[in-house]
């Protein structure tokens, strides 16, 4: 893993998004595609972006029934896409079914997508997780337990704040992946992030790959404001 910075492509439709990358020189970054894009665009969002070799993480957070998760996983891995992600609160067995479903759709010595687990969205904070979600662990204990049935299940990694990598890292092993989004330079504005970091703290606290998308797409340049989001990251 070469750590990544991915680009949160959350743009309405796919000609906003190939103009966003044309314009700002960014074709063959490593690119996120959620919900927003797919949904309206479906599968050809990821056939036109692969035609520019984006490696992509296809970011429809599954959280289902297992049955379900299992059948949709199979058709996402022929999408053939680099990483998926499912909500780790689906429980176990779910994450273990999306990791078969992944194994039973991707062809024969063809390495399935990474797996990743979203531990406590980067938008909760300590005070909504007890509140409103009614989980009365901090959030560390909170973030601790769910990698370790992460873990447990067998996916590549999970994807939490920057905050919680070093306990992740700690309790499930230095080769479980962390990706963190809900990064922001100290001049960004928040919006709705709440568990938020610099891309510098990403590094120091040994992230394996970030998710960046608002600081960058909304930026006035937003090509510096990407070199800038790599310098930092990256710089030794
Ligand atoms: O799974 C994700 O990618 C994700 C998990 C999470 O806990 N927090 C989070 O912000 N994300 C995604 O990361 C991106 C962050 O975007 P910005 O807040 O604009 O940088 C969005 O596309 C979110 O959907």
């Amino acid at each position: 893993m070469n750590k990544p910075v991915y680009l949160a492509l959350d743009f309405q439709t796919l000609s906003e998004a190939t103009a966003f990358l044309q314009n700002n020189e960014l074709q063959g970054v490593p690119v996120k595609v959620g919900m927003e894009l797919f949904y309206r665009e479906g599968p050809k969002v990821i056939e036109e972006l692969k035609k520019n070799e984006h490696p992509i993480f296809l970011d429809l957070k599954l959280h289902d029934i297992p049955n379900t998760v299992k059948s949709a996983m199979k058709n996402l891995a022929s999408i053939g896409v680099d990483i998926v992600n499912v909500h780790t609160a689906g429980g176990l067995h779910m994450m273990t079914a999306a990791k078969e479903g992944l194994d039973r759709g991707t062809n024969a010595n063809v390495k399935p997508p990474l797996l990743l687990a979203v531990t406590q969205l980067t938008s909760t904070d300590e005070k909504m997780l007890n509140r409103e979600l009614g989980i009365s662990w901090s959030m560390n204990r909170t973030i601790e337990e769910y990698a370790a049935l992460a873990c447990q299940s067998g996916v590549d990694g999970v994807i939490c704040s920057v905050h919680e990598v070093p306990l992740i890292k700690k309790a499930c092993g230095r080769a479980f992946l962390t990706c963190t989004p809900g990064i922001r330079f100290d001049d960004d504005r928040l919006e709705d992030q709440k568990r938020v970091a610099t891309p510098r703290d990403a590094k120091q606290r040994g992230s394996d790959m970030i998710v960046m998308g608002r600081s960058i797409t909304r930026a006035i340049h937003p090509k510096k404001q990407y070199e800038r989001v790599v310098k930092e990251w990256k710089d030794e």
